[in-house]
C-alpha cells in the first residue's frame, strides 16, 4: 500500500471571541490507498474539522495535509477545485436536492463538470444499477426510505469517479438494518471500485463493520491509532475502552460485578482469551491438579478481522494458596485480573 492522505502536524483553530481554539491539533496521520480508515469521536471531538480538511473545505491553520502527493496547504483556489473533484463525500442528511428526480440527482455533478449528455446518461445508469436503485430513477428524494436516500448520495459521490470517499456520520440516522446495508454498499465501493473511504461516526459498530485501521479522537488529538482489531482487543485509553465496551460484552462492567459480588462467595478473575487456545488447554489440566473448582460467570468471544479475542470471568472455589497456585499458573499463558474477592 501507499499513502494517499497524509496529515502532519496539522492543527486547526477557529476563533472564539478574542481566543483562538483548536479544534484539531498536532495530527500526525496517514491513510493508505485502498483502506477504509475510521475516526471515530464524541460530539465536538474534531471530527468533521478532520474530514473537511481532506477536501479543504477547512485550512490548516499550521502544517501540512497532502492529498494524492500534493500539499493542499500550497495550492490556489483553482488547483483545489481539482483536488477536490477526485473526492467524494456523503452526509448524515444525504444533502440531495428534493426538487429533483433520482436520476437528476446523481447526474448533478457530472453535469457540473462538462460531461455531455449521452456520457452523462450511460454513466448514471451504471451506478443505478450498482446501487440497485434502477427502479427509482424517476422518483424524488421525499419517495425513498432513509437507506435508499443514502445510496442515491453514494452514487452522486461516485459519479466522477472519485479515488477517495469522505463519509460524515453516513448512517447515523438509519436504522440498524439500514445502516447494515449501507455498510456492505461502501465495503463493495471499496473492494471493487478500489475507493479509499475515510468513515467519520460515533459509533463503534460502524468501525468494527467496515474499517480496517481506526484512529480515537479525543479533544482534538489522536489518542489511539491502529488496526480494529488492536484497538478492540486491547483498547489503551479510558475513552477507546468505552466506545468498545458499547458493543463488546466479553468484560463485565461495574453493575455486573456488583451482580456478580452479591451473588458469588469465591474469588472472582477475568482471563483474557487469545488466538492460540492455551487457556482453555491450561484451565482443563490445572484445575484438577491444584484441587480448584470453577464455574463460569461472565464472557464472550468475538471475532474481527478474521481473528478471535475475548474474556472469560471465573469463580474459583477452593482452598486459598490452590486458588493462588491456580491464578499463577493461569498468568503463564494469559493476562488474569482479580475482579472481586
Ligand atoms: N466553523 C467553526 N467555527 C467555530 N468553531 C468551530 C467551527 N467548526 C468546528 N468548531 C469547533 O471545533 C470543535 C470540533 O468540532 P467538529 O464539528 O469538528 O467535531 P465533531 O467531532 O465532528 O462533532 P459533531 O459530531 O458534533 O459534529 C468543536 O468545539 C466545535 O465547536
Amino acid at each position: 500500500m501507499s499513502s494517499l492522505i497524509e496529515f502532519r502536524g496539522v492543527t486547526k483553530s477557529f476563533r472564539s471571541g478574542d481566543a483562538a481554539v483548536a479544534a484539531v491539533a498536532d495530527i500526525d496521520l496517514t491513510i493508505e490507498r485502498g483502506e477504509i480508515f475510521g475516526i471515530i469521536g464524541y460530539s465536538g471531538a474534531g471530527k468533521s474539522t478532520l474530514l473537511r480538511l481532506i477536501n479543504a473545505l477547512e485550512h490548516a491553520t499550521s502544517g501540512s495535509v497532502i492529498v494524492d502527493g500534493r500539499d493542499l496547504t500550497t495550492l490556489r483556489e483553482r488547483e483545489l477545485r481539482s483536488v477536490r473533484a477526485g473526492i467524494g463525500m456523503i452526509f448524515q442528511q444525504f444533502n440531495l436536492f428534493r426538487s429533483r428526480t433520482v436520476f437528476a440527482n446523481i447526474a448533478y455533478p457530472l453535469k457540473v463538470a462538462g460531461w455531455p449528455k449521452d456520457k452523462r446518461t450511460a454513466r448514471v445508469t451504471e451506478l443505478l444499477a450498482f446501487v440497485g436503485l434502477t427502479e427509482k430513477a424517476w422518483a424524488y428524494p421525499d419517495q425513498l426510505s432513509g437507506g435508499q436516500k443514502q445510496r442515491v448520495g453514494i452514487a452522486r459521490a461516485l459519479a466522477t469517479n472519485p479515488a477517495i470517499l469522505l463519509a460524515d456520520e453516513a448512517t447515523s440516522a438509519l436504522d440498524p438494518e439500514t445502516t447494515a446495508d449501507v455498510l456492505a454498499l461502501l465495503k463493495r465501493v471499496n473492494a471493487e471500485l478500489g475507493v479509499t473511504i475515510v468513515v467519520i461516526t460515533h459509533e463503534m459498530e460502524v468501525v468494527r463493520s467496515i474499517a480496517d485501521r481506526v484512529a480515537v479522537l479525543d479533544a482534538g488529538r489522536i489518542i489511539e491509532l491502529g488496526t480494529v482489531f488492536d484497538v478492540f482487543s486491547e483498547p489503551q485509553t479510558p475513552t477507546s475502552q468505552r466506545f468498545v465496551g458499547t458493543v463488546l460484552r466479553n468484560q463485565p462492567g461495574e453493575a455486573d460485578l456488583e451482580r456478580l459480588r452479591g451473588k458469588h462467595s469465591g474469588r472472582i478473575v477475568s482471563a483474557r482469551i487469545h488466538d492460540d487456545g492455551r487457556l482453555g488447554a491450561v484451565l482443563s489440566d490445572a484445575v484438577g491438579r491444584h484441587g480448584v473448582r470453577f464455574e463460569i460467570v461472565y464472557g464472550g468471544i468475538s471475532a474481527l478481522q478474521g481473528r478471535s479475542f475475548g474474556s472469560l470471568t471465573l469463580e474459583l472455589l477452593g482452598e486459598p494458596e490452590a486458588v493462588d497456585a491456580l491464578i499463577a499458573e493461569l498468568r503463564t499463558v494469559t493476562e488474569v485480573e482479580e475482579v472481586a474477592a
